[in-house]
């Protein structure tokens, strides 16, 4: 697996070197994991489709249980401590490799914004149809990770998060969220960001992120 720094360059070319000075938050470093690192985390999200979808005889849950449990001795003994796992820090997969991410790709990442897009899926499923309405906080919460860091702001947090429900969000439909920092307030950064389906505006959201002082968690 090899490694290589996040590019973590500020709005005004300076480096984010506050990122080192928060005691014991982990840095996140980009990484470009084996090959089939894709293939495992694309199958493992065609599980939870599964999971949630399945209405399956016993014996045939029996089966998949105990292969479950196989798959789970395998990995168990290579579990690492936050940060160093490739989940979630594989830029170029979707939702950087992490299952808890919906699996979107970033089409952009910069200083004026950040936009992903990709499709919510079964596993994502609230009702008749919809996605989940805590999945639009998830994807959003982190979408504003990204603008706070794209953007060249030390390490934040989201204070507040208010998402607005305009439509139903459609799952295995193509979707775009957008945001960008409205403005900066001392340790606040003001956030807004877009889900859309085409020009059909589903979902807004405002955040506050503020900036972690030194040793907070
Ligand atoms: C690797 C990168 C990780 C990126 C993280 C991605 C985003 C996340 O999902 S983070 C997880 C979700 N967020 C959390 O768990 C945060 C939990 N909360 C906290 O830790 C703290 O409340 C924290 C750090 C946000 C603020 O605490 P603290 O530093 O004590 O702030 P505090 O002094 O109360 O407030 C500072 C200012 O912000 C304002 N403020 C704080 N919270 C809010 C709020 N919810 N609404 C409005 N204003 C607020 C205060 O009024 C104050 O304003 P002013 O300076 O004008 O008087």
């Amino acid at each position: 697996m090899s490694e290589q720094a996040a590019d973590v360059t500020g709005v005004d070319g300076k480096r984010d070197d506050d990122y080192e000075h928060h005691g014991g938050f982990p840095k996140y470093e980009a990484v470009t994991p084996g090959p089939d690192w894709a293939r495992f985390v694309e199958g493992m999200r065609t599980l939870q489709d599964l999971a949630v979808s399945v209405d399956a005889p016993d014996d045939v849950v029996a089966q998949a249980a105990d292969q479950v449990e196989k798959l789970a001795a395998v990995l168990t003994p290579y579990v690492v401590p936050e940060g160093r796992s490739p989940a979630g820090r594989t830029i170029e997969l979707p939702g950087r490799g992490s299952l808890l991410m919906p699996p979107w790709h970033i089409e952009k990442f910069g200083p004026d914004g950040v936009r992903s897009a990709g499709e919510f899926r079964r596993y994502h499923l609230g009702g008749n149809g919809a996605a989940h309405g805590g999945t639009l906080p998830l994807l959003f919460d982190d979408l504003m990770g990204m603008i706070v860091h794209a953007y060249g702001r030390p390490i934040s947090r989201t204070a507040y998060l208010h998402v607005n429900y305009r439509a139903i969000t459609p799952l295995n439909t193509p979707l775009t969220v957008e945001g960008s920092v409205d403005r900066v307030e001392g340790r606040k950064t003001f956030i807004t960001a877009q889900l859309k389906k085409g020009d059909t505006l589903l979902a807004d959201c405002e955040a506050l992120m503020l900036e972690l002082l030194p040793g907070q968690p």
